[in-house]
């Protein structure tokens, strides 16, 4: 349904999107993920046309975003981070707005697709109400409703549940999986939680790049499979590296502490595997006795940080 190819975005020196590539299946829940200021609003902004991309090409339902605007954002529907809302009109009137803007010429027709979106958006009863009165949890829903005039295929969400209250962010959710049942749709958040518990795949965006993408499962799976090591020895720095480096699975050793002979340092062990015994044996062998030795398995919350934060890092995942 869509494909993005070495897609770069720079601002000046900045570059804010970083030669991503990744297709979008149909029928499926996309989450993009990453911190903020990892370049999600960017990429989506270039998926739904509304920011020229500096290099690389989008691809709407075969519909390239630059040379067949008109027929590839007729695929979309997008809610932007602040969706553009007319404070001062009831929900009615901004959707029939909208639905005129979105070319439904007849003014039966655009009732009628106004009365279909507000029941799938959950906005009842809300329709004479001013926008300026509702809660940001309906106003999430107009923007939601507005995405869904023109029936898209696609419905592309920049952070929905952003502001709002707990109660909200269930009910938002909730309503995007039912979305999701007859759209594909594409959702950004920075809330890991959030995208394992609504999407069906997810693409992990980090400094402009994409670090990691699969299924909740399996990225649980690729990232939560780390655990840390923290160990002291006796012996010289050098010989105790050494022999930590010759483990098979453990990486990433770092000193923390040397003093008086004995050196404490840290190690990442790889895919679920208890390596003490195994580094035990080799500083042992290598004449450097151990005085401490634990293991901690990273919460998938901490691998996503660490990995968010140091995308550099990403072939370890
Ligand atoms: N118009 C702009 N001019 C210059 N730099 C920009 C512009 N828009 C975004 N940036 C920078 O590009 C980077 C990516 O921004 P973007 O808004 O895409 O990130 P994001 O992941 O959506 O974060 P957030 O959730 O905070 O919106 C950031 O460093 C941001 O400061």
């Amino acid at each position: 349904m869509i494909e993005v190819t070495h897609l770069t975005k720079r601002y000046g020196k900045h570059t804010a999107v970083d030669d991503i590539s990744f297709t979008v299946e149909d029928g499926c829940i996309y989450g993009l993920l990453g911190p903020n200021g990892a370049g999600k609003s960017t990429t989506m902004n270039i998926l739904t046309g509304y920011l020229s991309a500096t290099d690389g090409t989008v691809k709407i339902d075969g519909h390239d975003i630059v040379e067949e605007p008109a027929a590839a954002k007729a695929c979309i529907g997008y809610l932007p981070e602040q969706p553009p809302l007319y404070q001062d009109m009831t929900v009615t009137e901004y959707l029939l707005f909208v639905a005129e803007l979105k070319g439904v010429r007849k003014k039966a027709e655009r009732r009628t697709a106004v009365e279909k979106v507000c029941a799938r958006a959950g906005l009842q009863g809300m329709e004479p109400r001013l926008i300026r009165n509702l809660s940001k949890g309906y106003r999430q829903r107009v923007g939601i409703a507005a995405a869904l005039l023109g029936s898209p295929k696609v419905i592309i969400l920049d952070e929905p549940t952003v502001g709002l209250d707990p109660a909200q962010m269930i009910e938002i959710r909730s309503l995007i999986h039912d979305l999701g049942k007859t759209h594909t749709v594409i959702l950004s958040s920075h809330i890991l939680s959030e995208v394992q518990t609504v999407c069906d795949r997810v693409l992990i965006i980090a400094k402009g790049k994409l670090i990691a993408q699969g299924t909740p499962e399996e990225l649980a799976g690729k990232l939560a499979a780390k655990g840390t090591i923290s160990a002291t020895a006796q012996g010289g720095r050098e010989a105790v590296l050494a022999a930590a480096a010759k483990v098979p699975g453990l990486s990433d050793l770092r000193v923390t502490a040397e003093k008086g002979g004995e050196v404490s340092f840290t190690a990442v062990s790889e895919a679920g595997t208890d390596l003490r015994g195994a580094l035990s044996l080799a500083l042992a062998k290598a004449n450097c006795p151990v005085l401490t030795l634990s293991a901690e398995s990273m919460s998938l919350e901490d691998v996503f940080l660490q990995l968010t934060e140091h995308p550099e890092e990403k072939e370890e995942a």
